[in-house]
């Protein structure tokens, strides 16, 4: 993989479709706007950066978080307790959920989201409107379990799972994307709403989906743009002041997308898009790929059944890639 260019607030230059393979999308600078973002220092739960508008979602504004220890924000049982799931070591795909007490803009008090991961030596801290977990998800997931486990062919697989992301989500559509040894992909699978025209068949270039993005989206399954014409949430400061580094927002669900990325959507006619990886034997198989014509902030909870559906798949297409093979 070429090596990846500073993004413009380190100096590096405006990413265009002639260098945006080298787009350092894990460092953006900024978080999308639906939730807010804690930086903190993992020895002392200090606060050392926080999205701009921390005072959309924390009685607590900005200027009065930075610097902050997180019991003083959310109170010592919730800071001992993810400060004690989160040990020094553990890796940046392991999450600590809890509910919270904050605020939602205007609306006043109400339970957010708090997902959490450890980034070497910083706490990633996200909070987010918790979302009602719907009905359908709980049952829908488990039937979707089923039939993922008895689709007889990978094909028939792969019909299963879109019908089964679309049932529990109610996305508009949601497409299996399947790589070649090249990098293209092809939509192998589809779900849609009627009136969407398909994508089913369709073949696209290796560089719709670059090697840097692959390579993240091997290590966190899941990305969310919520709204492709929402403003990101700058983190302040911008570089984190101990290290002079941008934050590492890899792992993190509010990771501002790509500029190229959300053009790519609007010319699409997306305005919300959500992917899950489908990793096989550690290489970027392909991916659930999922489009809303309406901005759709998914929640949390509705987030992870997805994941756990895409891990289910991963195993699936392993062992259904084996017996086809097998069976010629
Ligand atoms: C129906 C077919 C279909 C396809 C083929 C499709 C592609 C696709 N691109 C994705 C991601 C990115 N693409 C680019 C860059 C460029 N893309 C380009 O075309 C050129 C102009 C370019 C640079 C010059 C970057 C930096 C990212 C990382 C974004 C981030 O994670 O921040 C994703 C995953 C994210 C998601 O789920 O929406 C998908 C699924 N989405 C579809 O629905």
């Amino acid at each position: 993989m070429t090596d990846l260019l500073p993004p413009p607030y380190l100096g590096g230059p405006e990413i265009t479709t002639d260098n945006c393979e080298r787009e350092a999308i894990h460092i953006p600078g900024s978080v999308q706007p639906h939730g807010a973002l804690l930086v903190l220092d993992a020895a002392d739960l200090r606060v050392v950066q926080a999205s701009e508008n921390v005072g959309a979602f924390l009685p607590a504004g900005l200027e009065a978080v930075l610097g902050r220890p997180l019991e003083a924000l959310l109170g010592e049982e919730e800071a001992r307790a993810l400060a004690a799931a989160l040990p020094p070591g553990s890796p940046d795909h392991l999450q600590y959920r809890e509910r919270v007490a904050g605020t939602a803009g205007q609306s006043g008090p109400t339970q957010l989201a708090l997902t959490a991961h450890r980034a070497g030596e910083r706490l990633i801290v996200e909070l987010e409107p918790e979302g009602k977990p719907t009905r359908r998800m709980s049952h829908a997931l488990r039937n979707a379990m089923f039939a993922l486990e008895s689709a007889p062919t990978l094909q028939a697989l792969a019909e299963a799972a879109v019908r089964a992301v679309r049932e529990i989500s109610g996305l508009d559509r949601v497409m299996l994307y399947r790589f070649a040894a090249d990098d293209t992909g092809e939509v192998i699978a589809e779900d849609r709403r009627e009136d969407l025209h398909p994508f089913l068949g369709h073949r696209f270039p290796e560089s719709d989906i670059p090697a840097q993005a692959r390579a993240l989206y091997v290590r966190h399954l899941l990305r969310l743009t919520a709204d492709v014409d929402a403003a990101p949430s700058p983190l302040r400061p911008l570089l984190d002041p101990q290290t002079g580094e941008g934050a590492q927002l890899g792992g993190a669900a509010l990771r501002a997308t790509s500029p190229m990325h959300l053009r790519y959507l609007r010319n699409m006619g997306v305005a919300s898009s959500l992917s899950v990886s489908v990793v096989v034997d550690g290489r970027l198989w392909g991916l659930i790929s999922c489009h809303h014509t309406s901005p759709y902030a998914v929640p949390p909870e509705l987030r992870s059944a997805l994941e756990d559906l895409g891990r289910l798949l991963n195993l699936q297409v392993r062992l259904k890639s084996r017996a086809d093979t097998d069976a010629f």
